[in-house]
C-alpha cells in the first residue's frame, strides 16, 4: 500500500459540498442529538438525499471491498460555527455546534450498515470526538498525542467489533497523519498463515473501555463493565487472521496482544505479520473537509505523534463504529433497539 491512489478518494464537487451541508444542518435542527431515537429511525431516509455519487461510492466499498480505506473529501464543516476545539469530550452539550458533522457520519454510517457504540466508550456516546486531552497525553487512546497511536484493528479484543469506522476531520491544521496499513496475501509461508488462521492469540481490552476512561456513576456502575471484566478474565484465545486465504481478514492490536509462552511458533507467525504490515504502513493526514472510511477488518490504523495545542485549533475528528448486524450482538444490548454494546 503506497499514498493513497486516486481509487481510494471522492473528491466533492462545490455543488455536492453544499448539498451535503445544507442537507445536514437542516436534518441538525430536527433531532435534539446524536441519539435521538427519531434521527437514527430516519437516517437511511436522509441519505437518499445526499449526492448520487457519495452514495455509490460508500455502498461500493462496503460490498465489494475495492480497497481497504477511502476519503470523501471536499466537506465543508463551517469552522466559525463549530468553535474552538474543547478540552474533553465529557459534558459536553447535546445538540452541540457540531452536530451536522455528527448527522454527517451518522448518514454515511447508514450508507455502510448501522452505526452503534458502546457503554464503555465515552460514556456510551454514538459518535465520539478525538482530540488531544491533555491528561491522556501519552496515552495509548485517540485522546493521546506525544505517542505514537500504535496501530490496530479498532476494539480488536471485541467479537462484536465494528465493520467499518469513520473519521471525519473537522480541523488538522498540523496535518497529523493517521495511519493504515494491511496484509495483502502471499508476503507470508503458509505455516504462519495456517498458525495465524488459529486460535492461538489473546487480545486485551484496549484502556479506552475501562471505568477509568469513563464517567465514575455512584455505585451500581460495575454493571456497565462488566462484560468488559468478563472478556479480560476469560482471555480467550482468538485467531488473527480469519476469512479467505487469500486475502485474510486481520484482527490485530499488537500493543494489547499475547502470546502463551510455550507457543514460540504463535509468536514467530504474529511477529512476521507485525512486519510486513509494519513495511506497508501509509500515512493519510486528513485535511479539514475529509471523511476517512476504514473497512476494520481489510486494514488496521493508528496516528503518528504529534505536539498538542490545547489552545482551541487542535487537530479534532469525529468517530463513528459501524455493524453489518446489529443482530449478533444482541445479547450484549439491552433491547433490540439498543445501538449500545456493552
Ligand atoms: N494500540 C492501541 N493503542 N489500541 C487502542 C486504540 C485506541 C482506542 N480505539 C481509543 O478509542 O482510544
Ligand atoms: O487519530 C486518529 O487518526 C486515529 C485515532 C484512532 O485510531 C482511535 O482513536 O482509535
Ligand atoms: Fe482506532
Amino acid at each position: 500500500m503506497g499514498t493513497p491512489s486516486e481509487e481510494h478518494v471522492l473528491l466533492l464537487t462545490p455543488d455536492e459540498a453544499r448539498r451535503t451541508a445544507d442537507l445536514t444542518i437542516r436534518a441538525a435542527e430536527l433531532y435534539i442529538g446524536d441519539d435521538d431515537p427519531a434521527l437514527l429511525l430516519d437516517l437511511p431516509r436522509i441519505a437518499a438525499d445526499l449526492p448520487v455519487r457519495t452514495q455509490r461510492f460508500l455502498r461500493t466499498f462496503a460490498i465489494d471491498e475495492p480497497t481497504g480505506y477511502c476519503v470523501v473529501s471536499g466537506h465543508l464543516f463551517d469552522q466559525d460555527r463549530i468553535g474552538p476545539t474543547p478540552e474533553h469530550w465529557r459534558g459536553r452539550p447535546r445538540p452541540n455546534r457540531e452536530f451536522p458533522e455528527e448527522v454527517l457520519v451518522l448518514l454515511y454510517a447508514a450508507l455502510l450498515g448501522e452505526p452503534f457504540g458502546w457503554t464503555t466508550q465515552q460514556d456510551g456516546r454514538l459518535v465520539h470526538d478525538i482530540f488531544p486531552v491533555r491528561s491522556h497525553e501519552n496515552d495509548q487512546l485517540g485522546l493521546g498525542s506525544k505517542e505514537l497511536l500504535t496501530w490496530h484493528t479498532e476494539d480488536a479484543f471485541h467479537p462484536y467489533r465494528g465493520d467499518y469506522l469513520v473519521l471525519a476531520s473537522l480541523r488538522n491544521p498540523d496535518k497529523v497523519a493517521t495511519t493504515v496499513g494491511s496484509y495483502a496475501g502471499g508476503a507470508l509461508s503458509d505455516d504462519d498463515v495456517e498458525v495465524l488462521f488459529e486460535e492461538r492469540f489473546h487480545i486485551a481490552p484496549d484502556e479506552s473501555h475501562l471505568p477509568k476512561n469513563n464517567s465514575a456513576c455512584s455505585g451500581g456502575d460495575a454493571e456497565r463493565f462488566a462484560t468488559i471484566e468478563r472478556l479480560i478474565h476469560e482471555r480467550r484465545p482468538v485467531a488473527a487472521l480469519f476469512g479467505p486465504r487469500q486475502e485474510p481478514y486481520l484482527r490485530l492490536d499488537p500493543y494489547f496482544m499475547e502470546v502463551s509462552e510455550d507457543d514460540p511458533e504463535a509468536r514467530r507467525a504474529l511477529d512476521n505479520l507485525i512486519a510486513v504490515v509494519d513495511s506497508g504502513l501509509c500515512e493519510v493526514a486528513l485535511e479539514q473537509g475529509d471523511c476517512l472510511v476504514v473497512n476494520n477488518h481489510r486494514v488496521v490504523h493508528g496516528r503518528v505523534p504529534f505536539t498538542a495545542r490545547y489552545d482551541g485549533t487542535d487537530r479534532w475528528l469525529k468517530r463513528i463504529n459501524v455493524t453489518h448486524d446489529l443482530r449478533r450482538s444482541r445479547t450484549m444490548r439491552a433491547s433490540a433497539g439498543s445501538r449500545l454494546i456493552g
